[in-house]
């Protein structure tokens, strides 16, 4: 045990068991605390692990409103602290009505200090086990590639691929949903490669006008345009010597496809409204959402391109298919935010952790890590409940299909995955859960394509 950890807070505000409990304790140090301003005022000063509380302060000695006021705001602003409360001896019912808001314990007076030694010492294990929970779930697995964060076997195979393939001069199209981390990967590559002293150079096809977008790529000459004042090289030339990132390569017009082939096959480019032929030495790795052999049946993406660019493909799963990731990530991010904004908030509430399973994460990564940091932001208490992540009611469930058995298909979808999250990953935890056999869980997972 820390010296932090073996203090003990008593509420207390009858002098003579004020002293009782000090010396009943001789283990702890002890602090007394005489009404709920003072317990507060100690609580904001350190953590403590365990407390005992009077319920009957001033000002309502006689009665329980200011003792149940208090535990209110404890269990609500140090959910840590474990509180054991002391009651008149024919209490019951406040005492059950303590336990049933969070207190710990409770314990009847007179005081017999064997007995409340003896409740004291468990929630201080039980504190402890609690910790050290704590610290076993916070802990990072090994990221298998700089900033990336995963616990999935999905996932892994990915950055498995990304490792391998990283020093093959080959074109990588990466391919998944918004915000699942395309770009990431796309800088893992770089970064794993012999290119990477070279420049890494982003350029996202979806976010510049048609217009704009060729002299954006390939550079202009001076005088090429009104308002080509000065000569300027385009993206793929500022990559020479290291790598090309084509964000949402699907949405490149068909006339810069094909300028874009061209290089491609020669390696050489011309700037708008130049004659000279540049050589250009650059890896090109390329990303989109979109399904591009749909594009290619629909005539809006050149096959000839699409193979030029996808020597490897590499497909990221949507976060929703991830198992233990949402957890995982949401706790990264809310220790890198809170640690950000400087304050203490360091885990989630339960509700909270039953949204984050539940949600179908339409916009992944990206968007887990906007939902926390809000979250972060606004969060009142000590910890982020649904509601600070504005998850819950009409936002976690928006299934938009009349379609009966693509919803049942959905929701079972959903609980398989959420059991899985909540036992880490065991299958028979999961199914016992779930209340299905072993054999008949591994079914589900077939089913739903889920890897284990
Ligand atoms: N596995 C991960 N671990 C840590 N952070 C991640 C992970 N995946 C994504 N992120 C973070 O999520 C955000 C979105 O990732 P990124 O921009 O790479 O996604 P994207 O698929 O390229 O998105 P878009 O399709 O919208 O361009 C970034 O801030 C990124 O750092």
């Amino acid at each position: 045990m820390t010296d932090e950890s073996k203090k003990l807070l008593v509420v207390e505000d009858d002098p003579g068991l004020q002293t009782q409990l000090k010396w009943c304790f001789d283990d702890y140090e002890v602090i007394i605390a005489g009404d709920r301003e003072a317990a507060l005022a100690e609580l904001r000063k350190h953590p403590f692990p365990v407390m005992t509380l009077d319920l009957g302060l001033p000002p309502d000695d006689g009665g329980t409103s200011e003792g149940f006021a208090t535990l209110e705001q404890v269990l609500n602003d140090y959910p840590e602290t474990k509180v054991i409360v002391v009651t008149g001896n024919n209490e019951r019912e406040n005492a059950l009505r303590a336990v049933g808001l969070g207190a710990y314990d409770f314990f009847y007076k007179p005081i017999d200090s064997d007995l409340l030694g003896f409740i004291v010492n468990r929630a201080y294990r039980l504190h402890e086990l609690e910790e050290e929970n704590t610290r076993l779930h916070t802990r990072r697995p090994e990221s298998p590639l700089e900033g990336v964060l995963t616990g999935s076997e999905e996932m892994m195979e990915v950055c498995r691929t990304v490792e391998k393939v990283a020093p093959a001069d080959v074109s990588v199209l990466v391919l998944g949903d918004s915000g699942t981390g395309k770009e990431l990967m796309a800088r893992s590559l770089h970064g794993l490669s012999r290119r990477n002293d070279g420049p890494f150079i982003a350029i996202n096809c979806a976010a510049i006008p048609e217009n704009l977008l060729e002299s954006e790529l390939f550079g202009y000459e001076k005088g090429a345009f009104t308002g080509a004042v000065k000569t300027t090289p385009g993206k793929i030339e500022t990559a020479h010597g290291g790598t090309l990132f084509l964000d949402e390569v699907g949405d490149l017009p068909m006339p810069l496809q094909a300028k874009l082939l061209r290089f491609l096959q020669e390696r050489t480019i011309e700037r708008v409204g130049g004659r000279k032929e540049i050589p250009v030495d650059v890896r090109v790795l390329c990303a989109t959402h979109k399904d591009l052999q749909q594009l290619i049946r629909d005539d809006d993406f050149r096959e000839d391109l699409y193979y030029r660019i996808s020597e490897i493909s590499i497909r990221i799963p949507p976060l929703r298919e991830r198992v233990g990731d949402v957890l995982l990530l949401a706790r990264a991010f809310l220790e890198r935010f809170s640690e950000q904004h400087g304050n203490k908030i360091k885990s989630f509430s339960k509700d909270a952790i039953a949204a984050l399973e539940g949600y179908h994460w339409p916009g992944n990564v990206r968007e887990l890590e906007n939902r926390v940091k809000r979250a972060v932001i606004m969060a009142e208490g000590k910890q982020i409940s649904a509601r600070d992540l504005e998850l819950g009611g009409d936002n976690a469930n928006d299934a938009q299909s009349f379609d009966l058995r693509e919803i049942r298909e959905q929701a079972e979808r959903q609980a398989i995955l959420r059991a899985m999250n909540h036992s880490g990953g065991k299958i028979s935890q999961a199914a016992e859960l779930l209340g299905v056999s072993r054999p008949t869980m591994y079914d589900l997972l077939k089913k739903y394509g889920l890897k284990t």
